[in-house]
């Protein structure tokens, strides 16, 4: 385990580094919706979860992340009692095989509904499962499926069809509402309407459990983000908190004809130490940063297209692009960025292409080929 991981693996509750703390609420707060403490699953020789600690407060959108076969749809289905996994778990305080379904909406990853049925009826079926459910037309809207509510489900197109599945799961009014990759496969429109409908839940107190590969949604959606990797929570905290702690910094990306040549890599770390005027000392800028935000020079690496100039602030990019010319690196485009929680699911998942990671012998092998 990495220092990241080992620091917030037992962190379940905004980063906080005190499990124990994690585990009762003595703030006297509102219960939590979801507690998860120990949770263990294993499929034969395949450990699928292995010892996740979470919790969801009441009314709050909670994203889970984390690459194929990190073990998300595993947990929601322990959550939801669609499957059976050791350790504690709790939803609204009682064991999830135990909680009335009435409270709970699951939108599964797989869902096959009967096809000979419209829209329409199939919200009405899954409505008439429970004790008391909402009326299926305005069910339809919130999910942008109303003009389409008389067609076969079976004649529908994949993201239409995916939009009738969400209004199954909504079509109880949950408090408790489990989305597992609701867009995969939606249009930006239709997306778009599906973010609208969370925003809304969410702002009428539903507690949203969220799944996605969609690091945009969850930046946009979750209060906060669990990032799940081989079965263990590694980071947990509110986007913004995440990225400002593992994101990492601004960085302005070079695009040359390939990746810059460890000379090249030389020529800009020099002539940006001396146009940024930053602390070049190993080990970093005894100052901190200049307005070009460049902390030290070891901020210029290759990179697949070229090379990155890292902890570049938008007002310190025309320094350096002088400094590009200073060093005689001829570019064919620039692109400036701010780290994303995208950057913070690529780092903590190892996934990120890093030539950081390059041999004494300058060969890049950077990882994150996705
Ligand atoms: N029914 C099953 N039988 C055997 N192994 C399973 C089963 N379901 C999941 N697994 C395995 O458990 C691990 C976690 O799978 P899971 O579907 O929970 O991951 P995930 O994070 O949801 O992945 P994805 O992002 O691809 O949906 C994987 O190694 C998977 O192959």
């Amino acid at each position: 385990m990495n220092e990241t991981a080992a620091a917030s693996a037992s962190a379940a509750d905004g980063g906080e580094p005190d499990r124990e703390a994690d585990a009762t609420d003595s703030a006297g707060g509102p219960d939590p919706v979801v507690v998860g403490e120990g949770v263990r699953k294993s499929y034969g020789e395949v450990v699928a979860l292995d010892g996740v600690d979470l919790r969801v407060e009441p009314g709050e959108v909670f994203g889970l992340i984390g690459p194929n076969g990190a073990g998300k749809t595993t947990l929601v289905r322990a959550l939801t009692g669609t499957t059976e996994a050791e350790g504690d778990l709790r939803v609204f305080g009682a064991p999830p095989d135990e909680v009335d379904p009435q409270r709970v909406g699951l939108l599964p990853q797989s869902f096959d509904p009967p096809e000979r049925l419209t829209a329409a009826e199939l919200v009405d079926y899954y409505g008439g499962l429970y004790d008391a459910a909402r009326d299926t037309e305005p069910v339809l809207r919130d999910v942008g499926m109303a003009d389409d509510a008389d067609a076969w489900y079976e004649k529908l197109s994949g993201g239409q069809k995916r939009r009738t599945c969400v209004a199954t799961a909504i079509v109880n009014d949950p408090d408790l509402l489990f989305l597992d990759e609701p867009t995969t496969g939606i249009d930006p429109a239709g997306r778009r309407s599906i973010h609208r409908l969370i925003e809304r839940l969410a702002g009428d107190g539903t507690t949203v459990f969220l799944t996605s590969h969609a690091m945009d949604e969850v930046e946009r959606l979750a209060d906060r983000v669990a990032l799940l990797r081989d079965g263990a929570v590694v980071a947990v905290g509110a986007p913004d908190a995440l990225i400002a702690e593992h994101g990492g910094e601004p960085s302005l990306e070079v695009a040359l004809d390939g990746p810059a040549s460890e000379a090249d890599v030389e020529s800009v770390r020099g002539a940006v130490r001396g146009a940024l005027s930053v602390g070049a000392e190993e080990g970093g800028a005894e100052g901190g940063a200049d307005a070009s935000g460049s902390e030290d020079a070891s901020a210029v690496e290759s990179t697949r297209e070229g090379l990155r100039i890292g902890g570049v602030r938008p007002e310190g990019i025309g320094t350096a692009v002088d400094a590009l010319e200073a060093a005689g690196v001829a570019f064919e485009s620039l692109a400036w960025s701010e780290p994303s929680l995208e950057d913070v699911y690529l780092r903590l998942t190892g996934e990120e292409y890093s030539p950081r990671s390059e041999g004494p012998d300058g060969v890049t092998r950077g990882g994150g080929d996705r």
